[in-house]
């Protein structure tokens, strides 16, 4: 069929909308009634199935895009959809329903929550939000934050949202959320933040679907309204959908039953947040006259590439068996590269890229470095900096310029140079009430006395305005620090200071893992640092060494190679993709493991399917022997052992022995983590008894080596044990 419709994809210019599509492309652009299931595989033309069928709805069918619903899974997904739609209908249409579920509900609810006595205007609250009402609460009920981390019950309110019951108290106009008549102190934080929430009209994400979910149920009219008004509905990323959004999108479907979803089952990666795959692969059972189109031609990949991603994915249990398979020619090998060090992965890396520069002409647009966690990013970017190669982060900030980090040097920066900008960077995290009239006085007396803010402090702590602060401890802390730099490695003094201002309690009682690896990182970045000086460095000189790190402000206009993580990635494609880090521990995650077990280990086989299925032309995967932030020896993934070596070419040496030992390590932790608890049984302070060592008191519980720190007080020692160990017995005290 050919038509006289303009298509503007990004790679197709003035093109009929069929042009360019394979047969199955063109069935599926073209089965527009009813449900229709399209199970597209890696790198199969979704986007451009998805774009163009919108466009045939519009230009060839004549409906207006606001009888259409077009739902991504990211904002960044919903813009390209949105700006490609635009090139192929004109520009002038509103293309509002081409958007996330969350933004779809905002549209729903903006229009129709009155309904439910809230205002159109209602406000979105983000998880800053969230924590600052939690801030709130804990500081009226008198609580340390330590005692309960914000994360903890924000995974609690979210597990109490999961069923959209607590929306009635929300919505009434009677007095039900009653925080103080209740004695279970989670149970009170829980209904506060409800109860605060309603005060201020603020609706946090998972309310969003809640709210139109309950809307719909409690209004069939309103529901009606919105069925009768789309007529169809299309939904990428289907797999990744979660029962909610499953639940808004066949309802929404049942007027004129019209829905059109996409998606692949072997990507899906947000099982751990919801996802729930069996809606795409079961999708007949709710809709048992589906229709089935199966996208199986990859059209980014080299068949090298391709059969190592086919090969891996095969590994997993769970899954409807596709194999991709590809007309494109021949490309060169796979490549594994194994180093002995991070460093040297990478330097390798970093060389190859130049490589490609020269000898293939690649621009550096053209090449994506792709990792498991966002701390991965710090040896890559260490090296890139080194070598003056241009590079941005892709949905993220550069390792040196991630919060924590900055206020992690800035304590450093303070002992050195008591200078005014880290004091103030530090000053209140923790907070230590020195709130915006105390540091108003302290500016005026150091402006007075011409000395820094931080001396100002010192010479006036004694003075009323600061009663009631922390700045003492701050001071003391600080001065305790001073005595002993130049005792300790720069190293230790890291260490010793995050935790003498409590800035390392205030990341871990966050609960934030992120940003905690982060910290840790930064640590082993340090140590490693001294470790290649071979000698005791001083502190100025290695703050002077950072400013190489944090002083390039570049631009991202600029060419540059990406940085990102695989989840990132997902959807995007480059000419060269280095998946690094591809250790064991790493990819797969531990804590995914030691959380989810064995939903884990396909979940975590399927990120690695997405990186690899980035990957046009060329594949790396590096990995490379040496210590983690916790000094473990790393090894290779367990996914490169469960490829046949024939399906690619290894650079660097890996010796038998190094191998043998690898597979042994990774065949205990796969059983270590069969047995591992996720969350401790105990919390800091609480007194316990063990069968040899006595009674003692749990002083810290590492949420990262999964053990607690006790002091036993009949032998006074500390000892480290594990949260496995279960026959700790738990004492009141
Ligand atoms: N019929 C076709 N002929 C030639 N190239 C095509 C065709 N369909 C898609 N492509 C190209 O194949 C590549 C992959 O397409 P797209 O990004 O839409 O894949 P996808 O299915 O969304 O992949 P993934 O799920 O892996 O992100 C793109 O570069 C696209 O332009």
């Amino acid at each position: 069929m050919q038509t006289n419709v303009l298509c503007g994809g990004i790679d197709m210019e003035v093109d009929g909308i069929f042009n360019g599509l394979n047969e199955q492309q063109q069935k599926a652009v073209t089965t527009t009634e009813g449900a229709v299931r399209v199970i597209a595989g890696a790198g199969s033309g979704k986007t451009r199935t998805l774009t163009n069928r919108y466009a045939y709805l519009v230009s060839e069918l004549g409906l207006e895009p606001s009888n259409l619903l077009c739902v991504t899974f990211t904002n960044k997904a919903a813009q390209e959809m949105r700006r490609r739609v635009k090139k192929l209908v004109g520009g002038e249409r509103d293309t509002g329903y081409i958007s996330t579920y969350h933004g779809f509900c905002v549209r729903i609810l903006r229009e129709d929550i009155h309904h439910l006595f809230y205002p159109k205007q209602f406000l979105i609250l983000d998880t800053e939000d969230q924590k600052s009402i939690l801030r709130e609460i804990y500081e009226e009920l008198g609580l340390k934050v330590n005692d309960h981390k914000f994360a903890r019950i924000l995974k609690k309110i979210g597990e109490m949202k999961a069923d959209t019951g607590y929306v009635f108290d929300l919505i009434s106009r009677e007095k039900t959320l009653d925080p103080e008549r209740v004695e279970d102190l989670d149970r009170k934080i829980i209904l506060s933040y409800l109860k605060k929430q309603k005060k201020v009209y603020g609706l946090d994400f998972d309310d969003l679907l809640n709210f139109t979910l309950v809307l719909f149920g409690e209004y069939p009219r309103v529901l009606e309204k919105w069925q009768e008004r789309l007529y169809y509905i299309q939904v990428d990323e289907f797999q990744d959908s979660s029962p909610k959004q499953f639940e808004l999108i066949r309802l929404l479907s049942k007027g004129h039953q019209n829905v059109f979803v996409v998606g692949d089952p072997d990507q899906t990666i947000y099982e751990w947040r919801g996802a729930d795959p069996k809606f795409m692969v079961n999708f007949d059972q709710w809709f048992p006259q589906c229709q089935t189109i199966v996208l199986n031609e990859n059209y980014r990949s080299t068949p090298q590439i391709l059969n190592v991603g086919n090969a891996l994915i095969k590994q997993n249990k769970l899954r409807v068996d596709k194999d991709m398979v590809t007309e494109n020619p021949d490309g060169v090998n796979v490549i594994h590269y194994h180093g002995k060090s991070e460093q040297e992965e990478a330097k390798w890396i970093v060389s190859r890229i130049q490589m490609l520069q020269k000898e293939h002409g690649a621009s550096l647009n053209d090449v994506a470095i792709l990792y498991r966690a966002n701390y991965l990013s710090r040896f890559v970017e260490q090296e890139l900096i080194h070598e003056n190669m241009e590079y941005s982060i892709f949905g993220g900030f550069k390792f040196f310029e991630r919060k924590e980090i900055k206020d992690a040097l800035a304590h450093l920066r303070l002992l050195a140079f008591e200078d005014d900008l880290s004091f103030m960077r530090v000053i209140n995290t923790p907070r230590r009430q020195m709130g915006k009239k105390r540091i108003a006085f302290l500016r005026e007396r150091a402006e007075q006395e011409g000395a820094s803010l931080y001396q100002t402090l010192c010479n006036h702590i004694e003075d009323p305005v600061f009663n009631r602060t922390k700045a003492k401890e701050f001071i003391e802390a600080i001065e305790a620090m001073k005595v002993k730099r130049h005792e300790l490695s720069v190293s230790d003094l890291l260490q010793d200071t995050l935790q003498a201002t409590g800035y390392e309690a205030l990341i871990r009682e966050d609960g934030d893992h992120e940003r905690l690896d982060n910290l840790m990182e930064l640590k082993h970045s340090v140590v490693q640092y001294e470790e290649g000086m071979g000698e005791q460095i001083s502190l100025e000189y290695y703050l002077q060494m950072l400013t190489l790190y944090t002083e390039n402000d570049r631009e991202d206009e600029r060419e540059a190679v990406k940085l990102m993580t695989i989840h990132t990635s997902k959807g995007l494609e480059y000419p060269y993709v280095f998946l690094v880090g591809f250790n064991d521990r790493i990819l797969p995650n531990e804590r995914s493991l030691r959380d989810r077990k064995e939903y884990a280990l396909e979940e975590e086989r399927r990120l690695a399917y997405v990186a690899m299925t980035r990957a046009e032309r060329e594949l790396y995967l590096t990995e490379s022997e040496g210590g983690n932030g916790r000094g473990e020896k790393k090894y290779p993934s367990r996914f490169l052992f469960e490829l046949d070596e024939r399906l690619y070419e290894r650079i660097g040496f890996i010796e038998k022995e190094f191998e043998k030992e690898a597979k042994e390590v990774i065949r205990m932790n796969a059983q270590l983590d069969q047995t591992h608890t996720s969350e401790a049984d105990f919390k800091e302070g609480q007194v316990v008894e063990h069968p040899v060592f006595g009674m003692g008191t749990i002083e810290e519980v590492d949420e990262r080596k999964r053990m607690y720190k006790i002091y036993f007080e009949e032998m006074e020692v500390t000892r480290p044990i594990s949260w496995n160990f279960k026959r700790l017995r738990g004492l009141n005290k």
